[in-house]
């Protein structure tokens, strides 16, 4: 399949095992990202759910902020999910005092709120209705951020008890879920079709 777009997936902790068998399954070709030269040739990357202090220490310590900012620039699409959403995130709000400033990939001009369903609902399986979707998508939140504000720039594909749960912005995407924990593949379809576009611009 020569056409499909090959996607990267952050593996440095967290859920990308599962990201990269849905991405299969869809035909795109999948490789694992653990340091910046892996980033060359790929249309795509998704930064997995995970615990985003840590993912963004390691991020540092590998080289991987500024590489990822550049694939970026150069036309490569993201899609951060969970803990992957707070590091594209341009203001994280609920970081625990002790972590300081969490390291970010500064991108995407949105507000997150880490832990936002707090201890009693850690964690839930809901329907989401997503814009441009025929049927409701099943959705696994784990201790899962939320997303507070976004310019005007960003699209807001859904909602859970009217907070911000999808969102999009020119080739980023964000969610605040794990769409890989349902095998309901129709997130990651929209997320190739993302990367196909800035595919064709190499
Ligand atoms: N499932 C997840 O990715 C959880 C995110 C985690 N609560 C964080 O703030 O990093």
């Amino acid at each position: 399949m020569t056409s499909s777009p090959t996607i990267g997936v952050l593996a440095l902790q967290g859920a990308f095992r599962e990201h990269k068998r849905l991405l299969q399954s869809l035909g795109a070709q999948v490789s694992e990202v653990r340091l910046p030269q892996q980033l060359e040739g790929l249309s795509g990357l998704i930064l997995p759910g995970g615990e985003s202090t840590t993912i963004g220490n390691l991020m540092v310590e590998y080289g991987l902020i500024q590489a990822i900012r550049d694939f970026h620039a150069a036309g490569g699409a993201i899609f951060g999910t969970c803990a992957g959403m707070i590091l594209l995130a341009r203001t994280i709000h609920g970081t625990p005092p002790q972590f300081g400033v969490q390291p970010s990939l500064n991108l995407m001009d949105i507000t997150v709120q880490r832990n936002a369903f707090g201890r009693q609902v850690d964690s839930f399986r809901t329907s989401l209705d997503v814009a441009g979707f025929k049927t409701p998508f099943p959705a696994v939140f784990i201790r899962a951020p939320v997303i507070e504000a976004v310019s005007p720039s960003v699209e807001v594909l859904a909602e859970h008890q009217g907070q911000i749960v999808l969102a999009r912005s020119g080739t980023l995407l964000a969610g605040s879920f794990h769409p890989e924990l349902t095998g309901d593949a129709r997130i990651h379809e929209l997320f190739l079709t993302m990367s196909h576009r800035t595919e064709q611009a190499h």
